[in-house]
């Protein structure tokens, strides 16, 4: 009998760095950028019912039922495969909106996979892959599930291995908004392509981060607080703030210092992402 019922994470990601090559005609960036993911997310229950009903029974506030991510990719896999099951959907989340950190787009990811293993479709990755790119730029890393440098909109991934620290994520209590930040005049637009690989050391700035800070003094606070300990860095268009740490003990002597004014979470970075991990252990 085929599992009807099935839980899996939903892992956040950071960007270890961000260039912007260009902006494209359709006012989509041309992007360089390190993705790695973070063994900590959201986890998400799905029940197959036999109606073609899609229900996510989880409110999120300020998204309506229909504009979540995880309605949206089930909708649509279920619209492209002609399948006629349905699914019931919970979700635990931790991860912040407007962070930077991919939750929604990996929401996307995992729904793709986790349905198209309860539905017995037979998908493969690519075409997953391509289905979640019309959902957003950052859904097709979470589909592959390994660390890559990404260019394009973030479409055309290279698998990378780089270390696995522990991170030490800062959380600002404000919500950025993607579009608003890539429409900013001031946004730099113009950075050299990288042609060498891996990555030369010395290119983990991240483009959007002048812009942000100029918008969001919570992220400048941030970034200057974690920064007295390790290279604080920008992830995406932030909120988050995060730095590297050597062990899980270090991370965690830093986290009790600035989660009295802050709040974060501490996270090893993971060059397989654990939903991929899950879904191994399924096999
Ligand atoms: C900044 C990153 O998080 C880096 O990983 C991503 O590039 C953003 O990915 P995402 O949240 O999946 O983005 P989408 O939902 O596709 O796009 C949100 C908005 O950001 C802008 N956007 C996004 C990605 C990109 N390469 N260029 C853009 O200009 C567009 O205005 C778009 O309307
Ligand atoms: N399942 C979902 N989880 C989170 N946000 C969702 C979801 N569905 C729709 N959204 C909408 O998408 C917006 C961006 O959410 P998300 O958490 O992906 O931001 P982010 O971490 O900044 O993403 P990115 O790094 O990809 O730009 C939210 O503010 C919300 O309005």
């Amino acid at each position: 009998m085929p599992a009807t019922r099935l839980t899996l994470p939903s892992p956040a990601k950071l960007n270890l760095m961000l260039h912007i090559l260009g902006r494209r005609e359709d006012g989509y960036h041309e992007l360089q950028t390190l993705f790695q993911f973070l063994d900590y997310g959201d986890e998400i229950t799905y029940a197959v019912r036999d109606d073609g009903v899609i229900h996510l029974h989880t409110a999120f506030e300020g998204v309506p039922h229909d504009s979540n991510l995880i309605v949206k990719a089930a909708t649509k896999l279920q619209e492209q495969s002609g399948c006629s099951l349905g699914v019931d959907i919970w979700i635990e989340k931790i991860l912040p909106m407007g962070g930077g950190i991919g939750g929604g787009s990996s929401n996307a990811a995992t729904t793709l996979l986790g349905l198209n293993h309860l539905w017995q479709l037979g998908w493969d990755e690519d075409q997953l892959a391509t289905l979640g790119l019309t959902l957003g730029a950052d859904v097709p890393v979470f589909v592959r599930g390994h660390a890559a440098f990404a260019e394009g909109v973030g479409e055309k991934l290279t698998p990378v291995d780089p270390e696995e620290p522990w991170y030490l994520v800062l959380v600002p209590q404000v919500s950025v908004s993607t579009a608003e930040i890539f429409s900013d005049p001031l946004l730099t637009r113009n950075s050299s392509p990288i042609k060498v690989r891996p990555v030369p050391k010395g290119n983990s700035r991240n483009d959007c981060l002048p812009v942000v800070t100029r918008r969001y003094p919570d992220v400048r606070n941030a970034l200057n607080l974690l920064g007295n300990f390790t290279e604080a860095k920008l992830t995406g268009t932030g909120s988050c703030v995060f730095g590297g740490f050597p062990s899980k003990a270090e991370a965690d002597k830093v986290s009790a210092l600035l989660t009295e004014t802050l709040t974060g979470f501490v996270a090893k970075g993971s060059n397989i992402s654990m939903l991929h991990r899950k879904l191994q252990s399924l096999l």
